[in-house]
């Protein structure tokens, strides 16, 4: 179907505002989550807000059969990745839990996406794979390297989008700043959505 989107992560911050978004731009939305950040409940309230029930499947992004099945019941346009974790200093002290969640977990993905022939895919990155800037404001062809294995973890990964295996069309978004995002939406009902969050929301940078 040329409107429906995987959003992995959708249970997220930026991925539960994404949905929205997404609805209001006339897409359809399956999200894929594994709840490790985020609970059942922003699903709910973005099914309330958007006024309709989302389609929602808690699964790892490391499981091939669990990505699988989704894949066999959609006919996806394409994937917002936004599962992952990303926290630095957690990141510091358990790098191999890192790379295996944002690489591994990637490349699964991808490799599931190339048996589908699901072509398109937008990576949630991070500004930090700038690591420590020359020079300010940060152009986006800054030279990037990174100073931790959370940044290293999102620059392998964008590494691996640009040597065009798989897909064929991506695009890798770096921020800094994701507050206000219920302001960018111009919804202020959007707010809500995290405010169940079951664990201290971990810190990116
Ligand atoms: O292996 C994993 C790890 C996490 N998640 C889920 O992914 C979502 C991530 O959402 P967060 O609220 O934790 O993160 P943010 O939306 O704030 O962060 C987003 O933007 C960051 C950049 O600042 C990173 O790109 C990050 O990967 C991306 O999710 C959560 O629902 C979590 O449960 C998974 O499904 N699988």
């Amino acid at each position: 179907m040329k409107n429906k989107i995987l959003v992995t992560g959708g249970a997220g911050y930026i991925g539960s505002h994404t949905c929205i978004a997404l609805h209001q731009a006339g897409y359809e939305i399956v999200v894929y989550d594994n709840l490790s950040n985020s609970s059942r409940e922003a699903i709910n309230r973005v099914s309330y807000l958007i006024g309709k029930p989302i389609e929602f499947v808690k699964g790892d992004i490391r499981d091939v059969k669990a990505l699988r099945q989704v894949f066999d019941a959609h006919q996806f346009f394409g994937v917002i990745h936004f599962a992952g974790l990303k926290a630095v200093g957690e990141s510091v002290a358990k790098p191999l839990l890192y790379y295996n969640n944002n690489v591994s977990g990637t490349i699964t993905l991808l490799e599931v996406m190339a048996e589908y022939k699901v072509k398109n895919l937008v990576f949630s990155s991070s500004a930090t794979v700038y690591g420590d800037p020359e020079t300010l404001p940060i152009d986006e062809t800054a030279p990037r390297s990174c100073t931790n294995p959370y940044g290293q973890s999102k620059l392998t990964v964008e590494h691996i989008l640009e040597d065009r295996a798989y897909p064929r069309r991506s695009s890798s978004l770096r921020y800094w700043l994701e507050s206000n995002l219920s302001e960018i939406l111009q919804s202020s009902r959007c707010a809500s959505i995290r405010a169940d969050r079951r664990r201290p929301k971990r810190h990116s940078k």
